[in-house]
């Protein structure tokens, strides 16, 4: 039953093969983009379930292999190079539908594929979930909300965002994405779950991925000046990468999957930063003796973003636990090994 109560169909019957006189009581999981950042640790969470065989497709546009390295060769789990803007024919019971380029430098690189990925993409999962009656979730974004004039965001607002901007193809494709989730889901029965991520940060960012935390941390490692883009007023609430999928402290995702709700539920930290305070931060705990300056902005950048989570809380029991000050330090040690350069003592 959908939290809005708009079911008409109940889901389609699971694939034969679940009956069948081999059946294994294992649970098939396909992860699209999972060899990226917050679908590797993803991974890493489901893989720790014994009863979990994961199956990873990507098409390693932002993703990496080296994200995987841990689990290539073992007997649970499956890597595919695949772009999902193609069919796919696998048998699985929940997809979890991250792939699609996250960092605004790379979604705008090549835009019609990004809005190719988003609609095609999703079309192609969701024809997926129902030949086998698997349950799909799809990673939506804080992005569906525009430059937000409703502040901080509930899941009930519908957005402001502008339809033909060099942000479209990914803020418009999300939206998109989500429509054809809840059309499937009122029209063929479905089972859908939709999380509307707000900015996540931590280990395995790529260091060129260009979004805010892992420049700054990146340049104030480097021994750069931190590139606060103007007019540096404009707030974000930035989630540990663990709060999103950890399943032994607390589980975003994969208890959004679990559970009866098919959101949108936001998913994100409410502790709300200007990209200044954020610059401060970074310069205090990393290196005190590089320069903050400012340098041009892109258009349509929100002004401000921040969830309101009180559903994740009430209908997942979720909220982050990890705060802005003692992420950043996980992240700087992962950062300094990748790029070798040690901290001084
Ligand atoms: N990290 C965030 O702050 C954030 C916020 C909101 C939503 N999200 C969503 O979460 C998901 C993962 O984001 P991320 O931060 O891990 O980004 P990421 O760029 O690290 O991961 C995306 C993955 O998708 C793969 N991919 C891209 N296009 C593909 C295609 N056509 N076919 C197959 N694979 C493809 C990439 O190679 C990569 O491995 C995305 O859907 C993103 O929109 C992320
Ligand atoms: O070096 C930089 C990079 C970015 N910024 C600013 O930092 C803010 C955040 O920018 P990011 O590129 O990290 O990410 P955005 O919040 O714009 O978009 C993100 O939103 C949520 C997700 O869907 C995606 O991960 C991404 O689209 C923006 O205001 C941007 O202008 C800087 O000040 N300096």
């Amino acid at each position: 039953m959908a939290s809005n109560g708009q079911t008409t169909k109940s889901p389609p019957s699971p694939s034969p093969l679940r009956n069948s006189k081999f059946f294994q009581a294992n649970m098939r999981i396909l992860v699209t983009g999972g060899a990226g950042f917050i679908g590797s640790h993803l991974v890493d969470r489901l893989m720790q379930n014994e009863k979990n065989e994961v199956i990873v497709v990507d098409n390693y546009f932002t993703g990496s292999k080296d994200n995987l390295k841990q689990w290539i060769g073992h007997p649970r789990f499956e890597l595919i190079r695949h772009d999902v803007t193609e069919p796919l024919l696998v048998e699985v019971d929940q997809i979890y539908h991250l792939a699609c380029p996250a960092s605004p430098i790379f979604y705008k690189y090549n835009p019609v594929k990004t809005i190719k990925t988003n609609v095609m993409g999703t079309l192609n999962m969701l024809g997926l979930a129902k030949r086998v009656g698997a349950r799909i979730l799809l990673t939506s974004t804080s992005e569906v909300y525009g430059d937000p004039l409703v502040h901080p965001q509930e899941e009930s607002y519908w957005g402001n965002v502008n339809p033909i901007g060099v942000r479209s193809c990914y803020d418009e494709g999300k939206r998109v994405a989500e429509t054809l989730m809840f059309d499937y889901h009122r029209q063929h029965g479905i089972e859908i779950r939709i999380a509307r991520i707000f900015n996540t940060y931590g280990p395995r960012m790529n260091i060129d991925d260009g979004r805010v935390v892992s420049n700054f941390i990146a340049q104030a490692i480097r021994g750069e000046s931190l590139t606060v883009q103007l007019p540096g007023t404009q707030t974000r609430s930035f989630c540990y990468v663990s709060d999103m999928v950890c399943k032994t402290r607390v589980d975003g995702l994969i208890r959004l999957m679990e559970g009866d709700n098919t959101g949108p539920i936001n998913i994100g930290n409410p502790g709300e930063f200007t990209m200044v305070e954020l610059a401060e931060t970074v310069k205090e705990l990393i290196n005190p003796n590089v320069k903050i300056i400012s340098v041009e902005n892109t258009p349509d950048d929100p002004r401000q973003r921040k969830p309101d989570i009180t559903k994740a809380k009430e209908l997942l029991g979720w909220e982050p636990k990890v705060k802005l000050r003692d992420g950043v330090p996980l992240m700087e040690e992962d950062f300094r090994q990748r790029l070798a350069v040690p901290k001084k003592v």
